[in-house]
């Protein structure tokens, strides 16, 4: 390969999925990416959904406190429409969003942008989470991450809710979710069962 072509400054528009569950490194994996892309001139936008004001309304901040500035916006669309002149689009907490990103993210790969989307795989019932799944159908490339789980140390596969609220939108961080590898979230799910019966 030409060496001039190699490093950060050329790569043609693609789509990068990181998934996995909470505390898993995404936000840090992303930001770490986004940076990559800043230290080589190349234009970055970073978008999140308007919603997660966890720990800050306007930063991608990972739980070690890392940030990058971003664009909180309401809806998928917003990201086409504030994507003109960028080389970079990072977008965080992707399973928040609509549908309609899935299509939003293959026009701006196929202008030619190189799009790196991080968010969750699974809700905390372990159930696949917004347009997340059609992303990794898509996508150049999906890199999994995981967390340890907090029982046993094993590789974690999925964030258990600790709180009672059905709802799947439920912002939160260790007080609210532990990341759980299978044979513990299942244990976790059953004592959960059995709790709700003496209540
Ligand atoms: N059980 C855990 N397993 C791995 N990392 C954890 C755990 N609990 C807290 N962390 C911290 O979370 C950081 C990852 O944060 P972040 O990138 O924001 O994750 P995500 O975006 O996947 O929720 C790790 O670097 C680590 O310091
Ligand atoms: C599992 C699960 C999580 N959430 C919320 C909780 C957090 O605010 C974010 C995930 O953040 P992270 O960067 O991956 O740690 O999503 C939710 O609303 N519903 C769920 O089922
Ligand atoms: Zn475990």
């Amino acid at each position: 390969m030409n060496n001039n072509l190699a490093g950060e400054a050329h790569r043609p528009g693609r789509i990068e999925v990181v998934c996995g569950s909470m505390f898993s490194g995404k936000t840090e994996e992303l930001i770490r990416r986004l940076k990559r892309a800043e230290f080589a001139k190349q234009r970055v936008e970073i978008f999140k959904p308007a919603l997660d004001t966890r720990y800050s309304e306007i930063e991608v901040v990972s739980h070690d406190r890392n940030s990058i500035m971003s664009t909180p916006v309401d809806s998928s669309s917003s990201i086409l429409l504030l994507s003109s002149d960028i080389d970079v689009v990072g977008i965080d907490e992707a399973q928040f969003f609509d549908d309609g990103l899935v299509a939003v993210c293959n026009e701006l790969a196929n202008k030619g942008i190189r799009v790196i989307v991080a968010g969750l795989d699974m809700d905390f019932k372990g159930v696949p989470f917004g347009p997340i799944p059609a992303l990794c159908a898509i996508a150049d490339e999906v890199t999994k991450v995981h967390a340890i789980c907090v029982r046993c140390g094993a590789l974690a596969y999925v964030s258990h809710r600790l709180v009672n609220n059905e709802k799947r939108v439920m912002l939160g961080e260790q007080a609210e979710y532990e990341p759980l590898c299978r044979e513990c979230y299942r244990k976790a799910l059953e004592e959960d069962k059995n709790k709700d019966k003496t209540h």
